[in-house]
């Protein structure tokens, strides 16, 4: 899929949205040669290997959602999207964007103020933020599993939930994680990459 057009085939979203979209996709392709915002080799196919991927997490958080914080953003993958997306779906979730490069952090501003998103970017290390909490914790290519429930502690309150996208190691994980913390954990294939799982995790405590 290397189109918007195919992306909506798959996503249900209305002109706007995928308007939204479009132009993300733009400023992502425009500024990706100089701060390398995703990898080069990738952005022949960004609606599926990005936008797509990123696009199926929405539908996983609770319908009441309004606090959304996504971990490690990077280019604005899960977070923008989810921003993106939301505007139509959930009118009241704002997004908050943790990530402590400096320029990806402009970017990601630049895209919210360009695209009217209700969301905000926290530009610092993710283990020194300790005034968010969040209904839903969301991270893509960042850290192992157990890494992730670290970093997410300080931002949970008591029926979050995480929405972790994970690769082939996704069981491995799971039992590390299993060392130091209890969980719920729903496991979703990916629509993107039949090797890649989409972990939907509950009632998380450090044991
Ligand atoms: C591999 S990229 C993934 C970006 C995006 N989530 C994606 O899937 O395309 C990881 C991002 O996390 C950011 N990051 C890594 N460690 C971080 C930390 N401790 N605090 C804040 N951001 C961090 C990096 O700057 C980088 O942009």
């Amino acid at each position: 899929m290397n189109s918007a057009s195919e992306f909506e085939k798959q996503v249900n979203v209305s002109r706007e949205t995928l308007a939204r979209l479009e132009a993300y996709a733009a400023l992502l392709c425009k500024w990706n040669p100089a701060i390398n915002l995703v990898a080069r080799s990738t952005l022949d196919d960004l609606w599926s290997r990005h936008m797509l991927d990123s696009a199926q997490i929405l539908s996983l958080a609770p319908k009441d959602t309004t606090s959304w914080v996504d971990l490690g953003s990077g280019g604005g993958f899960p977070g923008l999207v989810v921003a993106a997306m939301a505007l139509e779906t959930h009118p009241d979730l704002h997004v908050t964007l943790v990530e402590s490069d400096q320029r990806k952090s402009t970017f990601l501003r630049t895209v919210i103020r360009d695209l009217g998103l209700n969301a905000k970017v926290v530009s610092r290390r993710i283990e020194d933020v300790s005034d968010i909490q969040a209904q839903v914790i969301s991270a893509r290519a960042l850290a192992s599993l157990g890494q992730l429930f670290d970093w997410s502690e300080a931002f949970l309150l008591p029926k979050s939930v995480c929405i972790f996208l994970k690769g082939a190691t996704v069981e491995k994980e799971i039992r590390e994680a299993l060392a130091s913390w209890s969980f719920v954990a729903e496991k979703f294939t990916s629509k993107t990459d039949s090797q890649a799982t989409i972990l939907k995790i509950g009632e998380i405590q450090r044991v």
